[in-house]
């Protein structure tokens, strides 16, 4: 008889449990994961994957009135946003079953329940049943951060936005970061009026300064209000359903939704931490070694739940890490966490690698930056009066590239591929030396003199 039920227990099947789980069972291991609400996590059921598709939904707007530009009349076109909403949710059904049938490919047992840790090696479910596991791996995710103030309640987070009956004609959203910006251009594009209230002036904190800039300055220009330095007193429900928004320092508005975009929390209440000791930080979050061990040795976290980059293919590599760590040829493997690409998908997407300029001068004292400031040629004919910026970063002191900013259309696209070369130390030289492929956007990263 096995001494546990399983060698591994994951809570949560997520971007980090669905891997973790299945890697740990294709080295041999009796893996369990128990889920609460659906497989495949907040990136497949809430997060990147619908969010993705509706800024593809959102971004025919503008498409269709280029296309006019370029020729074609386009009669009687209109939006329904029931169609696409229904389309997304059915095509999450689908990934949600995908990943269901993985984990069941590589035997691992799926509870779909919540599961909290009892007491040593010991889960129990929601369902009454306890468990015991050799390991066990904590990857329950965050939720949004609601604020507190009177009538928040009535507010709405982007767990809700996806499942939205009808298009909000106004729509406030709180917060400056990914998801107030991502949303704010899905809602404007579908033509909502749409006000991104913020307690400070600034915008996707991290991101370079000057991309920053061009994004507030082109969301503007599309009719996007933003309210700076401001917090909310309240909000009453009116007669007719709409909202009643008191802001400090500003005029009453009426809109249709108020969301919050304003940061994740660790999900580790009620989880049975504390009843075996697990050692959290401020925010909640599980605090973890390189190797995603927690301060008891049987217990790992890995992804949101441990606060350390809250992306999707960051909670992936951590759960491949641990998996190959505990269950692998016993050669122990850490997450580079330095050098992470990202993007924020506006309506136009910003991508990012390394280095800000602020960061690169306060480091490196000594640098050199090179910057494209020009017109898409789509954009041109278009009549769009929209710019793009690149900037690359270099260390002055040996020419290697520590940063590269871009906001342009699709710079996500570019963004992967230029990441290697700077995760690779390559020089403005090696740059320099290749070839342009024209007539290209992302020929400029090559032509920068
Ligand atoms: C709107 C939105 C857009 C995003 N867009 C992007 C993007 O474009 N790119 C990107 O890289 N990242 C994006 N993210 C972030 C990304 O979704 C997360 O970083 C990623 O999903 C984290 O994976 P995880 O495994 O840590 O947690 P999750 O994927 O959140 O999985 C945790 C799972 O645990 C379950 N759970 C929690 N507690 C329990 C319990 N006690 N018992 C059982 N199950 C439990 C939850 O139901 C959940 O399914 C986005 C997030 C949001 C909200
Ligand atoms: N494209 C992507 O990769 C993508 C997209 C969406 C979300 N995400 C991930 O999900 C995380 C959560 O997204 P997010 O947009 O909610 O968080 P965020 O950290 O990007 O932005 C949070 C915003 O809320 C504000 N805020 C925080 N606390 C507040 C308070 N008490 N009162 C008023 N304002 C407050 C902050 O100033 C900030 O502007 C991101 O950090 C990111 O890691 C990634």
């Amino acid at each position: 008889m096995a001494e546990y039920d399983y060698d591994l227990f994951t809570i949560g099947a997520g971007s980090g449990g669905v891997r973790a789980s299945r890697v740990a069972a294709a080295h041999g291991a009796r893996v369990a994961v128990a889920e609460e609400y659906r497989v495949g996590g907040t990136c497949v059921i809430r997060g990147c994957v619908p969010k993705k598709m509706l800024v593809y939904g959102a971004h025919f707007a503008e498409d269709l009135e280029d296309a006019e530009h370029f020729g074609w009349s386009i009669e009687g076109k209109s939006f329904d946003w029931i169609k696409l909403r229904d389309a997304v949710l059915k095509d999450v059904d689908r990934l949600e079953g995908l990943y269901t049938q993985t984990l069941g490919n590589h035997e691992v047992t799926i509870f779909d329940e919540r599961a909290e840790i009892a007491g040593d090696h010991e889960i129990t479910l929601a369902s009454g049943k306890k468990v015991t596991a050799k390991y066990i791996l904590v990857a329950t995710g965050a939720q949004p951060a609601r604020l507190d103030f009177p009538g928040a309640e009535h507010a709405i987070t982007s767990n809700e936005a996806f499942h939205l009956d009808k298009v909000p004609e106004k729509i406030i959203i709180a917060g400056g970061g990914y998801i107030a910006n991502e949303f704010a251009g899905i809602f404007n594009e579908f033509g909502s009026q749409v006000c991104i209230v913020n307690r400070s002036d600034v915008l996707l904190r991290g991101y370079d300064e000057a991309l920053r800039d061009r994004l507030l300055q082109i969301s503007l220009m599309k009719g996007i209000e933003f309210k700076f330095n401001t917090r909310f007193e309240s909000i009453e429900k009116t007669d007719d359903g709409r909202f009643k928004v008191k802001l400090t320092g500003c005029d009453e508005e009426i809109v249709d939704q108020v969301m919050f975009a304003t940061g994740r929390l660790p999900n580790t209440r009620g989880l049975g931490l504390d009843t075996v000791g697990v050692e959290l930080g401020e925010k909640g979050e599980i605090k973890v070694d390189e190797f995603s061990q927690t301060n008891v040795d049987y217990i790992y976290a890995v992804g949101d739940v441990t606060d350390r980059v809250q992306l999707t293919p960051v909670a992936i590599r951590e759960g491949q890490a641990f998996a190959d760590t505990v269950f692998g040829d016993g050669e122990p493997r850490a997450v580079d966490h330095s050098c992470i690409p990202s993007a924020v998908f506006s309506h136009p997407p910003i991508a990012s690698v390394g280095m800000t300029e602020g960061e690169a001068r306060n480091q490196l004292g000594s640098i050199k930056v090179y910057q494209s400031d020009f017109r898409p040629m789509k954009n041109v004919l278009a009549g769009r009066n929209e710019r793009s910026l690149f900037k690359v970063i270099c260390d002055a002191a040996d020419d290697r590239i520590v940063g590269i900013h871009m906001i342009a259309p699709e710079a996500p696209e570019m963004m992967q591929a230029a990441a290697i070369a700077v995760k690779a130390g390559l020089t403005k030289a090696d740059f320099d030396a290749t070839t342009a492929i024209h007539p290209t956007m992302a020929e400029e990263l090559v032509l920068l003199r």
